[in-house]
């Protein structure tokens, strides 16, 4: 059983396929088990629907291949299953004409009626390339309209009409899953457009584990579980981890305070903000639970309050990045060389610099919290470029920036030179201001609190997980996206470190929840 869950592009797909071909596994094998499991999966998630029949649509290739696996095990199992091949007379490769044989040779399978309970799309899968043509088109709609009317459509390993690489989308003619059951790697594509994916299940094919290479790979609670033992008995507030939050220019001291208090609710023993002076005496009564600094003047107050106190150090968080706060940044990154987090305007603040920052950070675990546009300013591409190559762009750039990068988005991707992290967990609820400073503090947090041996960008992962997964509680318990804030967000933390998130029985390597709109 695979533990590390690749997210792959459709080309790496392939690939991994074929070297399982190639290390003894037949490819019709591959086929029958990713049908067999898709349709136990179908009959465990939608076993009371199955009475009001399924409607598989297959295409010409593979992925209808699959179709026709699951087709003849729904019908074996009782259920009343119509199916139609799309796009062509015969299926187009080997296998999948096979797989149709085998389906129709247990008696023929009338067309769709558009009233089934259940609509399995094996129209595309990875082989699909550009706009679906207009046999997929059609198909697509008829999808659409049995949805409508109330089925549930499962997508078998990617919507049709999603890129699986990309995410890429082809509105109206793209499958809207409520189900995606992928299979054996996670697809680039599907954490990228997650609304068109639904629920996604990574379903084991018996692929074997993933290369070692820096390929993206999913980490999951398993990961943060591992990497973030229970507390010891015997702490003191001194040994759980002493935080300085440094940012909080004037009207701004708020980001400084939602990252202290995240820092606290994910195991730190005490937070400082170093703010402006002005944000002191508000600090000091908004969280009562936070020290709170002006922004030093001399060496011995730097020293007082940052880096003879400190055991992470993050910066930026409602810092500002006029020449006073660059002046800032460059004394304390200077003065503290232990752990550090950087964020925001201590990012953007070295838009064009990514040298001298490197300079800085390099010989301590660093990590950077970019969104797309401070990543996009800080190494000079555009954000297109940044987000056509999100799961790349922090592992190409860790090594100038002598720090791994954690670039928020759906989904999130923690990198170093090393290796490649997915986060996929959160609503967007966290699509909001002070979001990204809540992930800051509980990345501090992780900075501290780890197994010695964890580098940043595990750490940086497991916040990111955290931080996703407080969410998708807040958001739960709210009932809804739009009732909820941050403090649900913070409120939810407890419970996301408690990780009792259920787990669904093999072969669902992992899954993903549909995300609320
Ligand atoms: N041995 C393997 O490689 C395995 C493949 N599997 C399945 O096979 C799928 C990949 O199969 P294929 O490589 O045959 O590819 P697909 O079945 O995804 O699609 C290929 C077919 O679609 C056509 N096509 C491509 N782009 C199109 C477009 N824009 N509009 C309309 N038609 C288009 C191609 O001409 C070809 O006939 C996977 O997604 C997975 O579902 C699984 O059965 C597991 C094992
Ligand atoms: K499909």
């Amino acid at each position: 059983m695979t533990s590390r869950i690749p997210v792959v592009t459709a080309a790496e797909s392939a690939a991994r396929d074929r070297a399982a071909i190639d290390a003894g596994t037949p490819s019709r094998a591959l086929m029958q088990r990713a049908g067999a499991a898709a349709a136990a999966e179908i009959a465990r998630r939608y076993g009371d629907r199955l009475r009001g029949g399924v409607a598989v649509h297959a295409g010409p290739g593979n992925n209808g291949g699959d179709g026709w696996v699951v087709a003849a095990a729904l019908r074996r199992w009782g259920a009343t299953v119509r199916a139609a091949l799309h796009g062509a007379d015969e299926p187009k490769t080997d296998d999948a004409r096979y797989e149709r044989a085998r389906a129709l040779a247990d008696g023929t399978l009338d067309a769709p009626t558009g009233s089934e309970a259940v609509v399995v799309d094996g129209v595309l899968g990875t082989g699909a390339r550009g706009a679906p043509a207009p046999f997929a088109a059609a198909a697509v709609e008829r999808m659409h309209v049995a949805r409508a009317s109330g089925a549930v459509v499962v997508a078998l390993d990617v919507p049709t009409g999603l890129d699986a690489t990309t995410g890429e989308n082809f509105d109206p003619h793209t499958v809207r899953a409520d189900l995606t059951l992928t299979f054996g790697t996670l697809k680039r594509g599907l954490l990228v457009a997650r609304g068109h994916a639904g629920t996604i299940a990574v379903v084991d094919i018996g692929l074997g584990e993933a290369p070692n290479d820096v390929g993206p790979v999913l980490s999951g609670a398993a990961d943060v579980a591992r990497l973030a033992p229970a507390l010891d008995a015997a702490a003191h507030k001194g040994t759980r981890g002493k935080i300085a939050i440094v940012g909080g220019a004037a009207g701004m001291a708020g980001a400084t305070l939602l990252s202290a208090e995240a820092a606290l609710r994910s195991g730190a023993g005490m937070a400082r903000v170093v703010v402006a002076p002005e944000s002191v005496p508000v600090a000091q009564t908004a969280l009562r639970e936070a020290l709170a600094s002006p922004w030093p003047t001399d060496d011995a107050a730097l020293a007082h309050t940052v880096t003879e106190w400190a055991d992470v150090v993050v910066l930026g968080p409602g810092l500002g990045r006029d020449d006073a706060a660059r002046a800032l940044a460059e004394r304390v990154l200077a003065a503290w060389r232990g752990p550090v987090v950087l964020d925001a305007d201590a990012v953007t603040m070295f838009a064009g610099d990514t040298a001298r920052l490197g300079t800085l950070l390099r010989g301590r675990p660093a990590l950077l919290t970019p969104h797309p546009l401070e990543l996009s300013r800080l190494a000079g591409l555009s954000l297109d470029e940044i987000l056509a190559r999100r799961f790349d762009v922090g592992r190409e750039l860790a090594a100038t920036l002598g720090a791994s990068v954690l670039l928020k988005g759906v989904p999130t991707v923690i990198s170093d030179e090393h290796a490649t992290l997915v986060s996929a967990t959160g609503t967007p609820a966290l699509a909001t201001a002070g979001s990204g400073d809540v992930l800051t503090g509980i990345a501090a947090a992780l900075l501290v609190h780890a197994n010695a041996d964890a580098r940043a960008t595990e750490r940086g992962a497991a916040a990111a997980w955290i931080h996703g997964r407080a969410g998708e509680i807040a958001t739960a318990r709210r009932g809804g996206v739009r009732g909820t804030t941050l403090r649900d967000v913070l409120g939810a933390l407890s419970d996301a470190w408690r990780g009792d998130a259920a787990r669904a029985p093999y072969p669902v390597l992992a899954e993903l929840p549909a995300v609320p709109g």
